[in-house]
């Protein structure tokens, strides 16, 4: 039978997340240590722990069916592979960034103009779409740091929280593109039963990850009421209880409007709500 190599990377923002994603789709494997490569016990696969830049041309020629890779790293290397899952993690943005002190209008404004980056590729095709002639520096990192330098008039790089921007004296100016994690695949894998397998465990562990079980007593009176504002993976469990004119109420409720549901129901009589953390849903 044939082994899948998935490529994960090595250390930085996307290891840990990489790693208790696969874990939680049952993947009994050792985390990188210093073998580069982990056999999985119970799997056919096999995870290679790479520097994130390599992932997506690793994927494109085949040498891993796999990879967990920002869609920034995809987007630069320009790489032909398919997009089988986001991941829902590692999100950020990337943006053109100037210092507090410039007084920069609008876009034009960055004509003739130098930009320090380690996005070169997605930096020429923005500043092209906009038809703005800039100079772009390539620099491998610590990007923020350059306007101060002198090295450049402004910066395009990744902004999370704004925080490096922030004590490094800059402003955001023009977003260009947001990210986050994808599971990637060598062009035709998503054909194959062992990546759909593979697939399917992890969208079960996503749409766990997004809801929440619910128990919940409602009285019989109010039954429909309270039905009409549950969501359900069909329709919810509803158990008789020990006193007379009472149900308990089981269901699946979307992270996203959890609290705003919540209160709706207390509104409508739901006493004894108890919520769970769920670990798989397979549908
Ligand atoms: N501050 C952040 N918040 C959220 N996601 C981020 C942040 N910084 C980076 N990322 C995402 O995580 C990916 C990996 O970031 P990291 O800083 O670990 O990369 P790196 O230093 O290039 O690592 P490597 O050593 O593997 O080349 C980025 O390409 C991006 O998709
Ligand atoms: O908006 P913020 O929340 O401050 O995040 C943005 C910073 O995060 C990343 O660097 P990281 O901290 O991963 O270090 P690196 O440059 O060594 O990759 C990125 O390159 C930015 O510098
Ligand atoms: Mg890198």
């Amino acid at each position: 039978m044939k082994t899948l190599k998935i490529a994960i990377q090595k250390s930085g923002r996307l290891n840990e997340k990489s790693v208790e994603l696969l874990k939680n789709c049952g993947l009994n494997f050792e985390n990188y240590k210093s073998s580069l490569i982990s056999p999985v016990s119970n799997f056919p696969l096999e995870i290679l722990f790479l520097r994130d830049d390599d992932i997506p041309e690793y994927v494109q020629d085949g040498i891993a069916d796999l990879g967990i890779v920002g869609e920034n790293v995809i987007q630069e290397t320009g790489v032909d592979v398919s997009y089988l899952q986001r991941l829902g993690f590692g999100k950020c943005s990337l943006k053109i960034a100037v210092p507090n002190t410039a007084n920069y209008q609008s876009l034009s404004d960055l004509n003739g103009e130098s930009i320090a980056t380690s996005y070169p590729n997605i930096l020429e095709k923005f500043l092209g779409e906009n038809n703005i002639k800039a100079d772009i520096r390539t620099i491998s990192g610590s990007v923020e740091i350059s306007p101060g330098l002198g090295l450049a008039n402004a910066i395009f790089d990744i902004v999370s929280t704004g925080g490096t921007l922030k004590s490094n004296g800059l402003k955001p100016f023009a977003d260009v593109m947001s990210s986050e994690a994808v599971l990637i695949g060598r062009k035709g894998s998503e054909n194959e039963d062992l990546v759909k397998e593979l697939i399917q465990r992890i969208q079960s562990v996503l749409r766990a990850k997004e809801t929440k079980y619910v128990v919940l007593n409602a009285p019989k009176d109010n039954l429909q009421t309270i039905i009409d504002l549950l969501p359900g993976v069909k329709s919810p469990s509803v158990v008789p209880l020990a006193e007379e004119g009472w149900v308990a109420i089981h269901t699946v409720i979307p992270e996203r409007d959890f609290w705003e549901r919540i209160s709706k129901l207390k509104e409508a009589g739901a006493q004894g709500i108890v919520v769970m953390p769920i670990e798989k849903i397979i549908l």
